[in-house]
């Protein structure tokens, strides 16, 4: 079987793929994350996962390679990582007692063939009060996460409702990465039992 490679920094994503019993690479993928003009946000979301694969794949070509990304998307409007503690203080205030989307894309570059699939998960958010968001901000947790919150987290007592995927919020959706895996020669279940055969041997 092939190895397979990360193409990420987030350690939900490696968390993620460890929980359904994987052993991977990791390697993150530097690439320019600006939305192109009038460009949808599930239009961006897909590209970003996809551009993300392919560019771990060219210097793993032999591997099979999996880019995703992760955005919160409110009427709309992409929300990406806050980029200041104030970003955030205003994404949460945008956020409470709405309802908006998590949008997350997984692709997989095998042989040079990138397929990708796109998850949109709705999220509820109870109405926050001013001071809990200055006490979540100042925790750090949103600093490093799609729409300023982590539904695994400390985040996760914001959450009133999820319609969709939970493991695509948090950053990779598991029964579509799984698919991909498997149309590309490698499903996830017989990695369990090749290691199930070598602790046997
Ligand atoms: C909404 C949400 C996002 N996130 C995280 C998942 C992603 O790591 C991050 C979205 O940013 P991304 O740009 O998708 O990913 P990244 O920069 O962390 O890693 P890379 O681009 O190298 O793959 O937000 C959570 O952990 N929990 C949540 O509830």
């Amino acid at each position: 079987m092939q190895s397979i490679v990360l193409a990420s920094a987030s350690p939900r994503r490696a968390e993620l793929l460890r929980q359904i019993g994987l052993s991977f690479l990791v390697q993150p993928a530097d690439i320019d994350e600006t939305p192109a003009s009038n460009e949808s946000a599930e239009h961006y979301v897909e590209r970003l996962a996809r551009e993300k694969a392919l560019a771990g794949s060219a210097s793993k070509p032999d591997c099979l390679v999996i880019g995703s990304d992760t955005s919160v998307v409110l009427e709309g409007r992409i929300l990406g990582k806050p980029a200041t503690t104030g970003d955030a203080i205003v994404m949460l205030q945008a956020l409470s007692g709405t309802t908006h989307q998590v949008m997350t894309a997984v692709a997989v570059v095998h042989n040079g063939i990138c397929e990708s699939r796109l998850v949109i998960t709705n999220v509820r958010f109870r109405e926050l009060l001013a001071a809990e968001i200055e006490a979540y901000v100042a925790t750090g947790e949103p600093m490093d996460k799609a729409g300023g919150y982590g539904i695994q987290g400390r985040g996760g007592i914001f959450v009133e409702e999820l319609r969709g995927s939970y493991s695509a919020v948090v950053g990779l959706p598991l029964h579509e990465t799984a698919a991909l895996l498997a149309g590309a020669g490698y499903p996830v279940w017989e990695t369990w039992n090749s290691r199930q055969e070598s602790r046997n041997e």
